[in-house]
């Protein structure tokens, strides 16, 4: 089971987060077409609201003005035919692998024994079988995310959402879990809509990609990567030309972006991440080591 999604003419304004600081639009007028079952990439320079975007499906926010749909119906709150995977591993550390992969299948009322099947199932699709009695402490990194996989999967959501999901994990790690997430789009069909700050890892897993404008976000355009031989273990598919291609016009379109973002900053106006206490206090540091 696999669903499209469909933005169409997206807005999306916040109010200043401090008292009298102006409002924020995160996007503007925002159109983006994901067939069902295709992988989509999303990049775009930092704070363009891609994490707002994907929100936006998942239905925990909802746009200012235009529609988000999917199956051509309006997303109106958060539901279970959409699983979403963050950068951070939501897992309760009280309970086991296989009790945080059971916590979805709780909600929506799924019998005890069929829990455990299912548990088991998707733990052993992302590569953890034997690690079900294990506390998330007693796991890595990629384990961990491989256990929030695993609980996105378990309800068999239509369309998978994943907001920067390997971006905190070691090189080496992201690079198994691509090949993972590939195996499993291909074993289980899922749409699936993911969001990177990673050119190359945007152009590994995409078929296409969506290039995202400073904020406010709009597409700016889609790069069509097609097949490459990707998950092959004998070819190192980020060498070949065809990749490089890819990766380059991503690259340049990307590069745009961040350049009129920066001269946005340069003129004076308040930079684009510069919007709360924490990143001021980041800036700062960052200052401070200039
Ligand atoms: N709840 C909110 N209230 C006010 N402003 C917000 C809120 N959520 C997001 N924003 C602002 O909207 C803009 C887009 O934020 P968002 O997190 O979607 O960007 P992003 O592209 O995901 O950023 P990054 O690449 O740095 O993760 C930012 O300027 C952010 O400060």
């Amino acid at each position: 089971m696999s669903s499209s999604i469909r933005f169409e003419h997206v807005a999306r304004r916040f109010p200043g987060r401090e008292a009298g600081a102006p409002p924020v639009t995160a996007l503007d007028d925002l159109d983006l077409e994901v067939a069902a079952g295709e992988l989509v990439t999303l990049v775009g320079p930092s704070g363009c609201g891609k994490s707002t975007l994907l929100d936006l499906v998942a239905g925990l926010s909802s746009p200012s003005s235009g529609r988000v749909l999917v199956d051509d119906r309006e997303v109106t709150g958060p539901g279970l035919d959409r699983g979403v995977v963050f950068q951070q591993y939501a897992l309760l550390p009280w309970r086991t692998a296989r009790a945080n992969v059971e916590l979805g299948l709780e909600a929506n009322g799924t019998p005890r024994r069929e829990r455990a099947e299912r548990a088991r199932e998707y733990l052993d699709l992302v590569g953890l079988a034997g690690f079900e009695r294990h506390y998330p402490h007693e796991l890595s990194g990629g384990m961990t995310q491989r256990v929030a996989i695993a609980r996105s999967l378990a309800f068999d959501p239509a369309v998978l959402l994943m907001d920067e999901p390997f971006a905190a994990l070691d090189a080496q790690t992201r690079e198994t879990l691509q090949d993972e997430l590939l195996r499993i789009w291909g074993r289980t069909g899922k749409t699936i809509l993911f969001i990177t700050h990673g050119i190359d890892e945007a152009v590994y897993l995409g078929r296409r990609v969506a290039v995202l404008t400073a904020r406010p976000g709009r597409v700016k355009g889609i790069v069509e990567v097609g097949d490459l031989p990707r998950g092959d273990p004998d070819t190192d598919v980020r060498s070949s030309p065809e990749f490089a291609r890819a990766r380059h016009r991503v690259w340049t379109s990307l590069r745009g972006e961040t350049k009129r973002q920066g001269e946005h900053a340069d003129r004076g106006a308040r930079p684009v991440k510069a919007e709360t206490q924490h990143d001021r206090t980041q800036e700062a540091r960052v200052d401070q080591h200039a």
